[in-house]
């Protein structure tokens, strides 16, 4: 089995597509990473599997091993042995819309085989980047995922989402398919301007931590919209220092230092 060296299974979700999923997941691992860890992101959002270009690996091909696929390394490991690889359906693709008009069965099929087939070797964190929603298809894909015995799910959101039914919408689908819900992160909360770094709340504030605590569940954290991190993401260079080392000067890096301390120590509890 593929995921016997993988400690911690962790599911990115979000009721709706937009919010900064990807872009959440791949912070989480780079603050992970960061932090001495052993970090595998798995790209099953098949409808916009953005994970290769978050991490500048879009070029790179999968190769076919004995055991399965070997996931793709981003950049190097750190001095303090931390590290990502990855793995997506966008490194299969011909054409990155091929995906889009398949059909449940095939979809369901090729997470399947996503979830068995790729050999991550020794892992800390496994973090599975999901596509968003929670129609029949994603209930079916979401008994996919409970074969892997996750720890649970981190829900991604965003203050205008909040206000709407979305969230409670992704918490009862996560209570039907049983799936435990480790937090909650709200995304595109504020906006850091770019000149004087000032963080000013667009839409209203502290919904997300309210809607935590109706619900019961924990409140990892509000994440500012910085225009640098995409600056950063798309100005991405193989002559750069690595991703995981630039991330140090970013803004929204302590906030996932937080974020994710908060994860360890709930998959640790
Ligand atoms: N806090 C943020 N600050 C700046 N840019 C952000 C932030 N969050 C997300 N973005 C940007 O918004 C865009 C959409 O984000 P992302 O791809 O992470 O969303 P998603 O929820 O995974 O989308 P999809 O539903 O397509 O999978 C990306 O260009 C991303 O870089
Ligand atoms: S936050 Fe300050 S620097 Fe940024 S646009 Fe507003 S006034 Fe100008």
């Amino acid at each position: 089995m593929s995921l016997e060296g993988v400690k911690h299974v962790i599911l990115v979700l979000s009721g709706k597509g937009g919010v900064g999923k990807s872009s959440v997941t791949t912070q989480m691992a780079l603050s992970l990473a960061r932090r001495g860890h052993r970090v595998g992101v798995l790209d099953i959002d098949l409808t916009g599997p953005n994970i290769p270009r978050m991490f500048n690996v879009e070029d790179k091909k999968v190769t076919q091993g004995a055991r399965g696929w070997i996931p793709v390394p981003v950049g190097t490991a750190t001095e303090n042995g931390g590290s990502i690889c990855c793995m997506s359906l966008g490194f299969l693709l011909r054409d990155r819309g091929d995906s889009v008009v398949w059909r449940g069965p095939k979809k369901t099929a090729m997470v399947r085989q996503f979830m068995t087939d790729v050999v991550w070797g020794e892992l800390d964190y496994l973090l599975i980047d999901t596509p968003p929603g929670t129609s029949d298809e994603h209930i079916s894909l979401a008994e996919q995922m409970r074969t892997v015995n996750p720890d649970g799910a981190v829900i991604v959101t965003t203050p205008q989402a909040i206000s709407t039914a979305d969230v409670r919408k992704e918490i009862n689908f996560c209570t039907k398919v049983g799936i435990n819900i480790l937090g909650v992160v709200e995304n595109m909360s504020g906006f850091v301007c770019p000149h004087c770094s000032e963080c000013t709340n667009v839409f209203s504030s502290g919904g997300g931590k309210t809607m935590a605590e109706q619900f019961s569940v924990e409140f990892f954290g509000a994440v500012p919209i910085d225009p640098s991190f995409n600056l950063m993401i798309e100005s991405q260079s193989s002559e750069e220092a690595p991703l995981v080392e630039q991330y140090g000067k970013s803004k929204l890096e302590p906030i996932f230092k937080d974020i994710t301390e908060k994860l360890v120590a709930k998959v640790n509890s």
